[in-house]
């Protein structure tokens, strides 16, 4: 590894430092990624880009494919195949093309007679896939979640999923510090969902926006490294990019005998070891933003809202809007409100339940399931809870809970027990909420529509929510369980051994077995090869970026803040395999009444907003949540190639980008509030990019804006991505043969093998024939 720089580093700047392939002067970086996971839904676009391309990827071994979202959780006693087993025309087909991918490209994939498949953040970890000082990355918002082990984890979108498919890089930039510092003692039955749910509610959703969180304090040490991924797993709820502790005797008995883990006790091992032991921020580090919080502050706590900000003690009552600070938000509570069927002043253990749902990548892994039986054993369910489901977040959870009797704990009280994925947490599978139900989830989103349209989410903790089903309203677990201290405290050093006496499933099969098993699951013929000549139609992959240089036309006014991507698109589009034809579901939930029948209040239904080109909104943190790349695909099949707001989620505004479109963040209240002007009278306005200013209809400067050299050169130019770092490709093999060397235990282990001798790589980056966007000979490629 480098040397440590003179300067004071976080942690995050290590692991950033350590992954720096390139380096431009206007700080553009290439970064390398160590790890990428891969499930159905953000994925398809990509493959095809690459195979239309011509592109093969580049690093199979550091590559861990699985489906997770789509996959229905009952029973797979039946399976034959995926095809026959998924009911559903569109999750099918992205469950099959993820199937047909993995063995064109020749990727490791855990499907659903695999024992590990599961929901994709639960079987990294489990695997050791993940691991201290790595870059890992997914098409996935909550892939913060591995930061619990000291990795820079962070979601993408499906351009950047090409993008590290193809080339094993980022392109990206460094982010701010942020340190989040937990000290003292959880009280009992106070969790690390507890936790996090108190910081989101402290910074708010927006509060970490541009910034990488470390979580640190003698709380946080002092959880187990499950805990720990439930609270990164929510940074994305806070807005950060991502979320990070740093790695400690915990984090290294954890690893021990994971199978892509480097062997416990080998040589490797120990230099594995003494590096992850120097993954700490430096004493005098610096931070952009620093928040404490008192451990004796935070109780069980739940969401009363729509927005994971909402959160209130359980001892509280539902808050009244009218005592809001700004009119805005007062509108924002009010709305809210009426969404989630609740009157202010209502006591929190007062509000009646109709469903229960334990899982998600937020909390469904062994000792979420150890805690929430703890507190149903003996007990039923109460007679109103409509169904109460648990679902494991992988096949080797729920076996380590079936060994250790669990499964019963739960059904004996009325529970359901069903079988991995990523299930209610977001209705893109059979479990879903029907409209009204209210559920007590321990999920991490609780957006309109987001478990189901019109569904009512509140989140909490594992054991808040067995205490939910138990008493059948939002209930404080306090008072019907005891608690000898936090549910996840320290939980995972000492391995709790099973009823039936049998290892950890993470030890209990040999990696030889894994490997077999991994071999077996793959479909027929995995070889990895790519058709170079296919060209499909209709996916847009193929159609070459557009210029942005000026852009005049209708804008759009918007005045709410925080609006999500689940909002821009709802989970049920997500089914699709291309990147056109969303712009009629575009805002669908707020867009039509009914379906097919549109509500006459939402602005892109009224003259002359349907024809809009740009979207002025004057609330922050546009395109929060998800990292679907559906969102920006939608804005721009409805004809919208511009979003003009206070501020983005990261990373919403990287995959606009790659589309060609232009997020302009303007944070002056005057300036954004004249565009805003402009765009409720229906006027035209004028986006001019080479100059960097907005203009009115007449060509009056409005204001101007910043925009980064490198995103600006490629939206004038069109240009492609892909095909500019491909050209780095002696960097890249440079710096691969530099981590071969300095941390070998990255390169594929186990069933993960490197292909080919000598840190030599047997997939090498074809030379281009042709980008996913257009003729790499037309296109200028240097930057
Ligand atoms: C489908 C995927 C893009 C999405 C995400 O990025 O988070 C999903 O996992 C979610 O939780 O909404
Ligand atoms: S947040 Fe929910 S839908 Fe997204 S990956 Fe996690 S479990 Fe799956």
């Amino acid at each position: 590894m480098p040397a440590a720089e003179k300067a004071p580093q976080t942690l995050y700047d290590k692991v950033f430092q350590a992954h720096i392939v390139d380096e431009k002067l206007d700080g553009t970086i290439l970064l390398y990624i160590d790890r990428h996971l891969v499930h159905e839904v953000t994925s398809p676009q990509a493959f095809e880009g690459l195979e239309v391309a011509g592109r093969k990827v580049r690093r199979p071994d550091c590559t861990l494919a699985t489906t997770d979202h789509n996959v229905p959780t009952t029973s797979r006693k039946a399976l034959k195949d995926i095809a026959s087993f998924i009911q559903e025309d569109d999750s099918r087909t992205q469950c099959v093309t993820l199937e047909e991918n993995v063995k064109k490209f020749g990727i490791t994939y855990f499907g659903l007679s695999d024992k590990r498949q599961g929901i994709v953040h639960v079987i990294g970890p489990e695997q050791g896939f993940t691991l201290p000082g790595t870059t890992v990355v997914c098409g996935d918002s909550h892939t913060s979640t591995h930061g619990a082990f000291g990795a820079l984890a962070f979601g993408i979108g499906t351009s950047e999923v090409e993008h590290v498919l193809a080339t094993q890089c980022l392109i990206t930039k460094r982010s701010k510090n942020m340190r989040i510092q937990v000290d003292g003692e959880l009280a009992p039955g106070v969790s690390s969902k507890d936790v996090v749910l108190h910081a989101i509610g402290k910074i708010g959703t927006a509060g970490g926006t541009g910034a990488v969180i470390e979580f640190c304090g003698s709380v946080i040490r002092s959880l187990s490294i499950e805990a720990r991924m439930s609270i990164c797993n929510m940074s994305i709820e806070g807005g950060a990019r991502a979320g990070m502790v740093a790695p400690d005797d915990i984090t290294f008995e954890y690893l021990k005998g994971k199978p892509l883990a480097p062997k416990y006790g080998s040589e490797e091992w120990n230099r594995a070891v003494a590096y992850w032991k120097s993954l700490r921020s430096d004493p005098d580090a610096k931070y952009d933003i620093d928040v404490f919080i008192d451990a004796k502050d935070i109780i069980p706590t739940v969401t009363w809202g729509t927005s994971p900000e909402d959160v209130v003690p359980i001892t509280g009552v539902v808050p009244d809007p009218d005592t809001f600070a700004t009119e805005g938000k007062k509108a924002a509570g009010r709305r809210m409100l009426e969404y989630m069927g609740l009157v202010p002043g209502t006591p929190l253990e007062e509000v009646v339940v109709d469903k229960v749902f334990i899982g998600s990548c937020t909390n469904s892994r062994i000792e979420d399931l150890r805690a929430a039986a703890a507190v149903v054993k003996g007990k039923r369910i109460a007679s109103n809870i409509k169904r109460a489901l648990i679902v494991p977040g992988s096949g080797l959870v729920k076996d380590q809970a079936e060994a250790e009797g669990l499964d019963k704990v739960f059904t004996d009280a009325g529970f359901e027990w069903r079988e991995a994925g990523c299930s209610m947490c977001l209705g893109m599978n059979p479990d879903i909420l029907a409209p009204k139900e209210r559920c007590a989830s321990t999920s991490n989103r609780n957006f309109e529509g987001r478990q189901g349209a019109q569904g009512r989410t509140h989140l909490m903790s594992p054991v808040m929510a067995a205490a939910a089903a138990i008493v059948g309203k939002l209930a404080d677990v306090r008072k019907i369980s005891q608690f000898n201290g936090s549910p996840h405290i320290e939980a995972s050093v000492e391995p709790t051994p099973t009823a039936s006496g049998k290892a950890h499933p993470d030890e209990r099969i040999e990696s030889d077995d894994h490997e077999k098993e991994a071999l077996a699951d793959q479909p027929e013929d995995s070889s990895p090869q790519v058709n170079t000549s296919v060209t499909r139609s209709g996916g847009g992959v193929s159609a070459g970026l557009p210029k942005f240089t000026v852009l005049k036309g209708i804008a759009a006014p918007m005045e709410k803040a925080n609006i999500d991507t689940d909002a821009i698109i709802p989970k049920q589009f997500l089914k699709t395999i291309k990147r056109t034809g969303l712009g009629s579901a575009l805002f669908y939930e707020m867009r039509y009444s009914a379906p097919g029948v549109e509500n006459p209040d939402f602005v892109l239904n009224r003259e002359p907003f349907r024809s809009a080109k740009i979207i002025v909104c004057t609330g922050a943190n546009f395109g929060c949540g998800s990292s679907r790349e559906h969102a920006p695909w939608a804005l721009n099949d409805f004809g919208v190639k511009s979003v003009i707001a206070p501020s983005f989620a990261d990373i919403f505004f990287n995959n606009s980008f790659k589309n060609g479109m232009l997020m302009i963040p303007i944070q002056s209240k005057e300036d954004i509030e004249r565009v805003h002007a402009e765009a409720v009278a229906g006027r035209e306005v004028e986006i001019d990019l080479p100059n960097q200013l907005i203009k009115d209809a007449d060509g009056n400067t409005l204001c101007s804006f910043d925009v980064e050299e490198f995103r600006k050169h490629c939206l004038v130019n069109g240009l492609d991505d892909i095909g500019l770092t491909m050209q780095l490709e002696d960097k890249i093999s440079d710096f691969e043969q530099k981590m071969s060397r300095e941390t070998p235990w990255l390169d594929g282990s186990g069933y993960l093998k490197r292909k080919g001798v000598g840190g030599k790589l047997a997939v090498k980056a074809a030379p281009v024939p042709k980008t996913n966007r257009g003729d790499v000979k037309t296109e200028p490629l240097e930057w």
